[in-house]
Parts: C-alpha cells; structure tokens; sequence
C-alpha cells in the first residue's frame, strides 16, 4: 500500500539507540509524507508560509468564536496605533523642546504634545487590557473546536489505520502539541500584526528624519530574528525525530501504572525490566536535549552578537552625522527614540513571526492530521445500506494489513443465508477475525467484494450499516460506565429490551449481584465502581449483541471466559436468537462441539478457505476439520466425559 522504505531523518539523534529500543526500519505511509518537508524547513520559508498559517489560525478562531477573534484583532491593533501616536506625539514633544526661545515659552508649546502622549498611554493601556481579555476568551473556544475535531475524525476514520505505527505518530503528535499551538498561533499572529502597526509608525518618523536609519535598524534586528527561527527549528525536528520514542515511553510508563497491567507487573517481575527499557529511550531523549540546547546556544549566541554589532553600528552612524552637523540636536533624539521604538516593535514582529512560525509546525501537524484523515473517511455521499438481506456474499476476497507482505484473507468467498448460523473454524492466524470484521463493515477488502444481496458494501453509508450487524468480540471493550450503558451503548434506552437481551445473554444474575443493578458503574478506578470477574464481562459483552436487535450478528469467541454451563447455554441463546426472528449468526469457536449444529461451516487455513459443508459433509470428507474434530473428541473421551462433555 505505501511501498517506498523509511529512512532516519538527519535530525535523527538516535539513529543508533541502544538495542531493544531502536525502531525498526518502518515502511513510509502518508502520514509521514509531509514530516522530512518540515523538519528540513529554512527561517526564508517562514515568510513565504505565515500568510497562509495564520489564515489558517484565523479561520479556526472565527469558527471558534467570530465576537471575541473580531475584538482580539481590533483592539490589539488600535493598541498599536495608539503606540504609534505616543511616538508622533513624542516626537513633537522633543521638537518644541528643542526649539529656540526661552524655556517656559518651549515647555508651554509642548504641553499639547504631552497630553497627548499621556492620553494615546492611557488608552494604549486600556485597549490592550481589553485585548487580552477578548485573547483569553477566545483559547478556550479554539482548544474546545481543535480539539472535538480531531477527536470526531480519530474515531471516524477507517479502522485500518490504526493498524499503521505512522498513523499513531501522527496522531500523538497532532493531540500532544498541535491542539494547544494552535491557540498559540493565533495569539502570535495578533502579535505580529499589532508589531507591525507599530514598526510602520517608527519607520514613518525614521524615514523622515534621515533615509538611512531605516536599513540600519533592520540589520540590527535580523540577526535576533534567524537565532530564534533556527533554534525553534531545531526544536521542531528534534519532536519529529523523537515522536516515536515519546510514544513508546508513553507506553512503557503505562505498563507500569495502569491497574490493568499491574497484576503481572508484580507476578512476572517485570518492573525492572519495564523501568529499565524506559530508561533507555529517556537517556536517549535526555542526551538529544542536551545536544538540542547545545546547538539552540551556539546559534543564539551568533545571533545576539551579530545584533549588538549591528545595535553599535546605529548609534555610531547617528553620531557620526551629529558630528557632521548633518543632523540637529532635536532630531537626533526623536531618532533615538524612534529606533528605540521601532527596534521594539521590529523584534515584536520578527519574534511574534518566528513563535508563529515555531506554534505554526505544531499547528500544521495538527492541520496535516485532519486533512489526511478527512480524505481517508468513507466516501462523503454513499448510498443509505440496506435494511436486510437475503444473501450476503464475499467474492473473492483479498485483505492484507498495512506494512504485511502476505496476506490475511486471500480469495475468500463465502456465502451466508438469512436465518443461518454459519461457523468459521481454523487454526489460530488463519484468518476468522479478519474475515468476521469484513463481514462486520469494519475493514473493506482490497480486492474483492462482500454484498448484501446485490449491494457492494464498500459504497454504503458504514454509520448505517453498522447499526444493522451486531457484534461480539473476542476483544470486547470493558467500558467504564454502567451495567446498563455497556449493554444499550449507544441505542435508545429500552427497559424491556434491556431485560430481554439480559435474559438471552444469561447477564441478569450478574447485574442483580451489583449493589446499584444497572446502575452500576463497573470500573474500580473509581469511588463507588465495582468489577466484573472475565465470564461475568463475557455475558455483558454478549448481552450487548442482543440487544442492538440487528439481522445479522457476529460472535468471535463469545464464549472463551465462560464455564462450561454457561458456554452451552449461550450457544443454546444464540441458536433461538437467530431462529426467532431469522436473523443470520456467524459464529468463531474453537469448541467444535457447539458448530456441529450450524447449517454451514467454513474451514480456513492461512487465509484461504480449504473446506466448507455441514458437520457431517466436512466429517465424511475426512479432510482439515475432520482431523480437528477427532481430535478434540479423543481429548474429551480420553479425559472421562460428562453430561455436558458427552460430545467434543
Ligand atoms: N491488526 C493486525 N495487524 C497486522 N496483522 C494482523 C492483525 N490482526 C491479525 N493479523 C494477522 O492476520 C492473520 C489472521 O489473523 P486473525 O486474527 O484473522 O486470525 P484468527 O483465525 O482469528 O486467529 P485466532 O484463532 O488466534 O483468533 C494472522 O497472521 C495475524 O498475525
């Protein structure tokens, strides 16, 4: 699928890390694509990129909230012109002062000037007191927006992909940093359009005063300028470099506190082992930070003194043209003040520019998330999916998992009737999950098709068709919300249903033992929540199946945690389930005992189907299930059976 090998970036400080931690070479996937084209990214193209990033931001923020993004940008601005009439008004302050005449008349002409240098203070003050207000409304509303978007796209997008190691490192980086720049970027570019407001205000007065002191002052500035855009560089690759690391320590400190690990982390005696794998990638993160801050120096050192040497080079020229008479007493102050200005307002812009630039790499992993995402959604405008079927049929299927070379399913056609129970069996890795979560609308094959009647399913709306097959997995997910919620899910709320899907699934004696019934929360994590023992999970999950109510259900291992009893009730629930409503069941065991009685079994084998037929065909056949079922049924005989053991 993505065919081109990874390799490390140069940024890569690990490209040798210690055995056990170093990533295996992986295959390049799109998500990666965009990655080495912004770790390779050069302060010059930081310009050419900031119209289009803080666009971008603004949009958000717009969506997000248009009153406050609209007051944030007008205030910060009208700050900005009240900065650049205090440094007018100044200018014309130090113009009467220095004008001839007897001090009281100078002072007296000046005062206009004054006041408005203290009313332009005054309401500067106010005005960005104000801005930061209407600023600090708007980041809730952008995090909430970022946030629920790429949430809503995570748990859209084709179930495949989390099968992808670069869809996970994608997906860390854009929820770990990119939410939280994004509200960075749009703070940044109102400070960059606010320095500008005032960088054209000082310019303006430099410009007029003599025509060279504007080139100066910008040389004096860049040099800061580059310094911070490297450094962030830096920072930005040594992230895309490290992400892979960060994920697995990530991991590793969840093995070692997560209460679902923590019983073997004690009987296997593992904490050594895991704190010292952890160990390693933190020494190896760690050394990469020193090497970062090594380098972010060295380049912040060359740029702060090329700066000051600039800095010098002003002021010597401004004293050199006093020296010539080339410029009087009274201009040269404005001028001092004037680049005093502007080389505040110039470094606001050009550091507002680079921590745009910087917020913005972070922000585009994000934006580079959601658009790659969005384009790997199903299809915008399907076809509704069918209510029922007659027939559903798999033609042909090919199905191989992102980065495998052979594949799990390999021409596989199956046929299901409705109102059949139609067994899967085969050795483990065969390929039953994988072929049950075709038939479930959770993977589409890459050739092939799977129809319900003559429907392909891979153009229907896959909201809807999942909401017509009802599934039971092998590994089923122990919500931690209520007994009630982790049967109804996401269903309307029905008491009846409820206790019908209950009574099937053999679950009410579970639920009648916790102390608030239904209402219980099942997860010890927190006060009041009560856990279940695995059988006890194993008929909730079941009774989860039941209730969607749905024509078609698929059971992988339904009964794997269950006593014997229990396993031969449910398959007993699950064989009235489908016969009282003709429903279809397809139905992975590994107890041959209980597909003896579906009206079809499919035998596979690495990924191919090698038999299929009833009980009886396949024994008479003597071929792969036949071997297996002997051989179960000998295990059972040569144990001394009982009642329920009395067949394989
Ligand atoms: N998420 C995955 N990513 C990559 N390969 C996978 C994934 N899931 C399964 N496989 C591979 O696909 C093949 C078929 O797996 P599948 O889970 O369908 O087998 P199965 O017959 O259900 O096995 P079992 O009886 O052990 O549950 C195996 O070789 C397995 O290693």
């Amino acid at each position: 699928m993505w065919p081109v090998r990874r390799k490390h970036t140069p940024a890569d400080p690990d490209a040798g890390s210690p055995a056990g931690t170093a990533p295996p070479a992986l295959a390049r996937r799109w998500w990666q694509k965009y990655d080495e084209e912004v770790a390779a990214a050069r302060w010059w193209r930081v310009a050419g990129r900031l119209p289009a990033l803080v666009g971008q931001a603004l949009r958000l923020a717009w969506r997000a909230s248009r009153t406050d993004t609209a007051a944030t940008v007008a205030l910060n601005l009208l700050a900005g012109v009240c900065t650049a009439a205090a440094l007018v008004a100044t200018a014309g302050v130090l113009e009467q002062l220095f004008a001839a005449g007897p001090t009281p008349d100078r002072v007296r002409a000046a005062v206009p000037a004054l006041l408005l240098v203290a009313g332009a203070a005054l309401l500067r003050g106010a005005l960005s007191a104000a801005a930061g207000w209407s600023q600090a409304r708007l980041a809730p509303h952008v995090e909430r927006m970022a946030e629920l978007r790429l949430l809503r796209l995570a748990a859209e997008i084709d179930l495949a992909a989390f099968d992808d190691p670069e869809f996970h490192d994608a997906l860390y980086r854009a929820s770990s940093r990119g939410i939280e720049e994004a509200k960075a970027v749009v703070a940044r570019s109102v400070d960059v359009l606010t320095g500008l407001v005032g960088l054209v205000a000082a310019a303006g007065v430099l410009t007029v005063l003599h025509p060279v002191l504007l080139p100066l002052l910008v040389c004096a500035v860049l040099p800061e300028g580059w310094a911070a855009s490297e450094a962030a560089r830096m920072r930005h690759a040594l992230l895309m470099a490290m992400t892979e690391k960060r994920r697995r320590k990530w991991l590793l400190s969840d093995l070692l506190t997560d209460r679902r690990t923590a019983a073997e982390v004690r009987s296997f005696t593992m904490r050594d082992r895991l704190l010292a794998d952890f160990d390693q990638v933190a020494r190896t993160e760690r050394d990469a930070q020193l090497a970062l801050a090594r380098r972010q120096t060295g380049v912040r050192l060359l740029g702060d003194a090329a700066g000051g040497l600039a800095t010098a080079g002003v002021y010597t020229v401004l004293g050199l043209l006093l020296a010539a008479g080339a410029m009087p007493l009274a201009v040269a102050g404005t001028a001092v003040l004037a680049i005093r200005t502007g080389r505040s307002a110039l470094s606001q812009t050009v550091m507002g520019m680079n921590q745009c630039y910087e917020s913005g790499l972070y922000f585009e992993d994000y934006l580079e998330f959601c658009a790659t995402a969005a384009a790997h959604l199903p299809p915008d405008a399907p076809s509704p999916a069918p209510a029922g079927f007659e027939r559903i049929t798999v033609e042909n299927a090919v199905f191989r998992y992102p980065g495998k070379d052979t594949p799990a399913l390999d021409d596989v056609s199956v046929v299901l009737r409705r109102g059949e129970v139609v067994a899967l069996v085969g050795e483990n890795g065969s390929g039953k999950t994988t072929l049950a979560k075709l038939l479930a609308g959770l993977y589409t094959p890459q050739r092939g098709r799977v129809r319900w009647d003559g429907v392909d399913l891979a153009a229907v709306d896959t909201h809807q068709l999942r909401q017509r097959i009802a599934v039971v997995g092998q590994d089923h997910t122990h919500w931690p919300m209520s007994a009630r919620r982790n049967v109804v899910m996401s269903a309307p709320d029905d008491d009846e249903r409820l206790r019908r899907a209950a009574a099937v699934a053999d679950a009410q004696a579970v639920v009648d033992e916790l102390p608030h019934g239904w209402d219980t929360l099942l997860d010890r994590r927190f006060a009041d929540g009560h856990e279940l023992s695995g059988g006890q999970w194993q008929r909730v999950a079941a009774a989860r199946g039941f209730y969607r109510d749905a024509p078609l259900l698929v059971c992988d291992e339904p009964t794997a945690a269950l006593d014997a009893r229990a396993e031969h009730r449910l398959f007993e629930s699950i064989r009235a389930h489908a016969g009282a409503a003709d429903r279809t069941v397809v139905l992975i065991t590994h107890r041959l005992a209980s597909v003896r009685l579906a009206d079809r079994i499919y035998v596979l084998d690495h990924g191919h189907v090698v038999e299929q037929g009833t009980h009886e065909q396949l024994m008479r056949q003597g071929g792969h299930y036949a071997g297996l079922y002997t051989l179960q049924a000998n295990a059972y005989r040569d144990g001394r059976t009982t009642d329920l053991e009395a067949t394989p």
